[in-house]
């Protein structure tokens, strides 16, 4: 085992999202097994006292992996040093809400948590935002923090990457294992467009294999983009475990790498490729080597793709006009 700990800090620590994620990163499902980490969590002073109860069950769990963990409310002692951040901390939206309305509430803890990871992060600290509205908060942190390249900053899109994957492995009675190529494109939010056209099962067209425009656009899109909703209405909380799964996917595959052949769906500052205004923060599809993310390049939008990728981004360039509007960005 190398002997300096991965310093990660994770943001509402002692929330929902927070109690599945914590013990997989001790565990070390994010780095593997050689690798220590070091969790530097962060919550609100209210809730320290449930954070010290979590961290009472992460020491009775004993994880080989785990070098040290520090608590804290203030965002510039626990981010001292960190290398990976994962900005879980914000409020979940209720029923009949779209993500979009608490941007409000939630926008003004990015602001100052993009100054803090500014000030003290180590160099290479890799940023990603799951709290939502997620690409629109990564868009705060990373207007806040002028001195961490723009490319660190990333939102997760992995959740609706995995549910697509889910639901046309379904449709076609294969293994999971067979997707490849998924991507999300634009927001996280019911507007965004999972592609079947440029993905593939068993290396072939995911869309001629399922053959069924009606399916595609009927069921298949709007059960993936309202999958949150639907299990917001089940459970009467938002989805929280499959949330901090894909947490995970995303971070150790920034980290470590995508698989060759394959790519991830991660929202990413645009560098205007596919017609995204540059510098929104988008969902593309997207390898990973070295801890660099490119956006795939190449792929073919058809007509249909382009009208939903647009209205996507026409709704991240309304929250952005919207965060402007709060002075939340310059
Ligand atoms: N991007 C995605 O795919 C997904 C995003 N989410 C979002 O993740 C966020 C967290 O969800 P849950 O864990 O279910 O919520 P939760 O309410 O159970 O936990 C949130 C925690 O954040 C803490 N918090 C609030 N302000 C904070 C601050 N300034 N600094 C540090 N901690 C702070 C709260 O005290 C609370 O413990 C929500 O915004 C939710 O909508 C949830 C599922 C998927
Ligand atoms: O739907 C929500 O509010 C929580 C979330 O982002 C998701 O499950 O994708």
């Amino acid at each position: 085992m190398s002997t300096t700990p991965v310093k990660v800090a994770v943001t509402g620590a002692a929330g929902q999202i927070g109690y599945s994620l914590l013990f997989r990163i001790a565990s070390g499902a994010l780095f593997g097994p050689d690798t220590p980490v070091e969790l530097r969590l962060l919550e609100i002073t209210p809730a320290l006292k449930t954070l010290e109860g979590v961290v009472m069950e992460i020491d009775d769990c004993a994880f080989p992996t785990l070098a040290k963990v520090e608590i804290g409310d203030d965002p510039n002692t626990v981010f001292d040093g960190v290398n990976h951040a994962l900005l879980v901390g914000a409020r979940p939206r209720g029923p009949g809400m779209e993500r979009g309305d608490l941007l409000e509430a939630n926008g003004g803890i990015f602001a100052p948590q993009g100054k803090a990871l500014n000030e003290v992060a180590a160099d290479d600290v890799h940023v990603t935002i799951t709290g939502n509205p997620a690409n629109t908060n990564a868009l705060i942190a990373m207007s806040n923090a002028p001195d961490i390249p723009r490319e660190r900053f990333s939102a997760l899109t992995r959740l609706d990457h995995n549910r697509a994957i889910s639901q046309l492995a379904a449709k076609l009675g294969v293994p999971v294992t067979e997707i490849t190529n998924m991507t999300i494109w634009g927001n996280h939010s019911a507007t965004q467009y999972p592609d079947l056209f440029n993905a593939k099962v068993s290396g072939k067209s995911a869309a001629e294999t399922v053959n069924d425009q009606e399916w595609l656009e009927n069921t298949f899109i709007p059960t993936v983009a309202k999958r949150g909703a639907a299990i917001i209405e089940a459970r009467g909380a938002s989805s929280a475990a499959s949330a901090a799964s894909a947490t995970i996917d995303h971070a150790r595959d920034w980290a470590l790498g995508t698989p060759e052949g394959d790519w991830v769906s991660m929202s990413v500052c645009s560098d205007g490729s596919y017609g995204v205004p540059e510098g929104l923060i988008s969902s593309f599809p997207v390898t990973v080597k070295d801890g660099r993310w490119e956006i795939v390049q190449g792929l073919e939008v058809n007509d249909f793709s382009r009208a939903r990728i647009d209205a996507s981004v026409k709704e991240l360039e309304e929250e952005r006009e919207a965060v402007r509007g709060l002075g939340l960005i310059g």
